[in-house]
């Protein structure tokens, strides 16, 4: 296997990383899944997970969130061990989640399916929450829908509700499955140029997997999956066309 040399500065060396992944092992039955993998996402930075279907992209990012438990390896999040906390704990740590599929609840208005974030922070919800501006400055189509039903928007607005309900929970460290599957192209570049506002408007991190080469490309650093395994990484400002071939469907 090709490994690409990465000449970019590591993370670690700059700061302790926001998430550190290593020796991590997981296995659905006697499956072998994810092997050895090892992955860094500093602070405020963006990363970003390639990989062809069914290589491990997702099952990384559930074990990430604790929906299951690696049989080897180590989770760090601040600096503290995580790899045995539930999915509820790194929640309220700062780790957001938005994932494949996007899970909104359709018979539940938007402004609810917002609200419902607010589990995440450590002092859960109370009863006279209201959507801080900031979520609407991101993605103002939702303030144009709170009394929608969650299931009456299309699959662009539902990806920006479930980012924004991820976003309601002020995570350190924002985890997203694919958000781009299924979306038409216009909408790709607003959720994409969303992100990246994200980023620069709260310096919260950024944890991946994509598929389009303009949104991987928005990201700071790469990592490559083959077989459950990391097989490439580095600065996406070097990402080669080789790579590209490789890993993503383009
Ligand atoms: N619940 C499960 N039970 C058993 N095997 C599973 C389960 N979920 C996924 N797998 C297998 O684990 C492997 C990795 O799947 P995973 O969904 O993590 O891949 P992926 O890279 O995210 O792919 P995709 O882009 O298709 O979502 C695949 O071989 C898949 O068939």
């Amino acid at each position: 296997m090709t490994q690409v040399q990465d000449h970019s500065p590591t993370p670690q060396v700059l700061n302790p990383p926001l998430l550190g992944i290593s020796g991590l092992n997981v296995y659905y039955g006697e499956s072998h899944i994810l092997r050895n993998v090892d992955l860094t996402v500093g602070q405020g930075q963006m990363v970003c997970l390639i990989g062809r279907n069914g290589v491990g992209k997702t099952t990384l990012l559930k074990t990430v969130m604790g929906l299951l438990s690696p049989r080897e390896g180590q989770i760090r999040f601040r600096n503290e061990i995580i790899t045995r906390k539930s999915p509820h704990q790194r929640a309220r740590m700062g780790i957001g989640y938005v994932p494949q599929g996007r899970e909104i609840i359709p018979r539940v208005t938007v402004r609810e399916n917002l609200l419902l974030g607010l589990e995440a922070r450590p002092q859960g919800r109370k009863g006279n929450d209201t959507i801080p501006e900031e979520i609407f400055d991101l993605f103002p189509v939702l303030k144009t829908m709170l009394h929608r039903m969650g299931g009456d928007l299309s699959g662009g607005q539902q990806q920006q509700l479930a980012i924004a309900r991820a976003l309601m929970g002020k995570p350190q460290l924002l985890v997203l499955d694919e958000p781009t599957e299924g979306i038409q192209p216009s909408i790709i570049l607003e959720i994409e140029a969303a992100v990246r506002g994200i980023i620069e408007a709260t310096g919260i991190s950024v944890l991946l997997v994509e598929q389009h080469l303009h949104f991987v490309r928005q990201a700071d650093r790469y990592y490559a999956m083959q077989k459950g395994g990391i097989v490439a990484s580095g600065a996406t400002k070097d990402l080669s066309q080789e790579v590209i071939q490789r890993f993503l469907s383009v």
